[in-house]
C-alpha cells in the first residue's frame, strides 16, 4: 500500500510513471547487506532487474557489486559507481565488442556459457595483453518450480554448460593461456519462493564440486539470484526474507577451503520499492463485464502480458463499494491487460491506480510499442538525501 504521505506527490505528476519509494529501497538494501555480510557472502546486484540511474547509484552506494548481461549494463554500472573489480558479466550471447569493452574496463570476471565463448575471450584477452578471469556457468538440471518462461537451469534451457560441454571446457582451458578459471556459476530461474528449490540447488552444487573440482578447488562460487517476492500481498512482506534465503545455502553448501559464495539478486532487491501509477481514462462495459481503461499499457509494464504475472492494483482515489473489473491499457493487443476480474472500489474516470511490486523488470522492460512515450520515474526522496544517509556526498 502506498503510504498516505506520498499521495499528494503522486497527484502532482503526469501519468503514467514509475514511483520509487527510496526509503524502502534503502531498508531492503540494509537488510540484504546485513544478512550477507554476517555470512561473508558477496552480492552482485542483477542490473537487468532495474537499471534506472538513481536506483543503480543508490545500490552502488551500499558497496554491492553488479551482475551485468550486456556491454551497456557494464557501462551503466560503471557510471553509477560500481567498482569494475566487483562487476561480473554473464549471458549466452556476449558479442566480441562487448567482451572487448568489458575487458578494457577491467571487470572482475566473465561467466562463460559455451566452449566457443572461452576461445573468443582468450583471443581478445591476448590482443589486450591481459589474462581474463572466467567462471563456467553450469546448467545443473534443477527445476526452479516457477513460471516456465523464467526457468533457466533445466536441461533444454539455453543457459550454461551441460556436463558434456563442461568436460570439453575443462579439457580446453589449460591450453587457453590468456584465461584463468576461478570458479563456476549457476542461476536456475527467477521468482522462486520455495526454499527447497535452493536446497536442491545447493546439493547439486555439492555433487558437481565433488565430481569435477575435487582436485582443483576454486575460490569462486556464484549461485545466481532468483529469490522471489510476494506479489499478491506486497504489504504483508515488503522486504523478502533474506535471512532464510542465505541460511538455506549456508546450511546446505559444502564449500572447499577458501571458497567464497557470491549471489546475483535482482527482483528481491527492487521489486517492492516500485509501483506504476496510472490514471483511469474510461470505464466501459455492460452487465457481463466492466473494463477500467487506464493510461498505462503493456509497453510500460509487460509482465502481466508476458507471464500472466499478478500485480496487486490499488485505487488510491476511491473508497466506494467494491465492484469487479478488468484493468486494461490502451495498446492494440488483447493481452494488454493488467488484471482480470479484480475487485476495486467503484472506479471512475480520473481515479489514480497504483500497480504494485513493479520495481523489478518493470521500467527496464518498457518499450515504445504503438509509439507511446516511455514512462517517467518519480522518487520519494532526492538522491542527496539518500547519499547523506549512507555518508556519501
Ligand atoms: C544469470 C542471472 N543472474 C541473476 C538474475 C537475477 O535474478 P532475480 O531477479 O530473480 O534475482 C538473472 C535473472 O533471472 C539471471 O539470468
Ligand atoms: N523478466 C522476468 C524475469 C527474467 C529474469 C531474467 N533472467 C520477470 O519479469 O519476471
Amino acid at each position: 500500500m502506498i503510504s498516505s504521505k506520498y499521495i499528494s506527490l503522486l497527484h502532482e505528476n503526469q501519468t503514467p510513471f514509475y514511483f520509487y519509494n527510496m526509503e524502502l529501497l534503502q531498508t531492503t538494501l540494509a537488510a540484504v547487506k546485513h544478512a550477507a555480510d554476517s555470512r561473508n557472502y558477496v552480492i552482485h546486484y542483477a542490473v537487468k532487474a532495474n537499471a534506472n540511474e538513481r536506483i543503480l547509484k543508490t545500490i552502488a552506494s551500499y558497496g554491492f557489486g553488479a551482475d551485468c548481461v550486456s556491454g551497456n549494463e557494464v557501462k551503466a554500472a560503471l557510471s553509477a559507481g560500481f567498482s569494475p573489480r566487483d562487476i561480473v558479466f554473464a549471458g549466452v550471447g556476449k558479442s566480441d565488442q562487448e567482451i572487448d569493452y568489458a575487458l578494457r574496463k577491467n571487470i572482475f570476471c566473465f561467466h562463460c556459457e559455451s566452449v566457443q565463448e572461452l576461445e573468443v575471450i582468450n583471443r581478445i584477452a591476448g590482443i589486450q595483453g591481459k589474462r581474463a578471469l572466467v567462471a563456467l556457468r553450469i546448467n545443473p538440471d534443477v527445476s526452479a518450480n516457477t513460471h516456465a518462461h523464467i526457468t533457466t537451469g533445466t536441461r533444454g534451457n539455453k543457459f550454461g554448460l551441460s556436463p558434456t560441454e563442461l568436460d570439453q571446457a575443462l579439457g580446453l582451458i589449460p591450453s587457453l593461456n590468456n584465461l584463468r578459471l576461478i570458479g563456476f556459476h549457476f542461476h536456475i530461474g527467477s521468482q522462486i519462493t520455495n526454499m527447497e528449490v535452493f536446497e536442491q540447488l545447493a546439493h547439486r552444487i555439492n555433487e558437481l564440486q565433488a565430481q569435477f573440482f575435487a582436485n582443483i578447488p576454486m575460490p569462486y562460487l556464484n549461485v545466481g539470484g532468483g529469490l522471489g517476492v510476494n506479489y499478491t500481498n506486497p504489504e504483508e512482506q515488503p522486504i523478502p526474507n533474506f535471512e532464510e534465503y542465505f541460511s538455506t545455502f549456508h546450511s546446505n553448501l559444502k564449500l572447499p577451503m577458501g571458497q567464497r559464495v557470491h549471489f546475483e539478486l535482482g527482483r528481491s532487491v527492487v521489486a517492492q520499492c516500485g509501483c506504476l501509477v496510472t490514471k483511469v481514462l474510461y470505464v466501459k462495459g455492460d452487465e457481463l463485464k466492466k473494463f477500467v481503461v487506464v493510461d498505462a499499457g503493456m509497453n510500460d509494464l509487460i509482465r502481466p502480458a508476458l507471464y500472466n504475472a499478478v500485480h496487486k492494483i490499488v485505487n488510491i482515489s476511491s473508497h466506494s463499494t467494491p465492484e469487479y473489473y478488468d484493468v486494461v491499457g490502451p495498446i492494440c493487443e488483447t493481452t494488454d491487460c493488467f488484471a482480470h476480474d479484480i475487485q476495486l472500489p467503484e472506479t471512475v474516470r480520473g481515479d489514480l491506480l497504483t500497480i504494485l511490486s513493479a520495481g523489478a523488470y518493470g521500467e527496464v522492460m518498457s518499450s515504445r510499442y504503438n509509439l507511446r512515450e516511455k514512462p517517467l520515474a518519480v522518487y520519494s526522496t532526492s538522491i542527496k538525501e539518500v547519499y547523506n544517509k549512507v555518508g556519501l556526498t
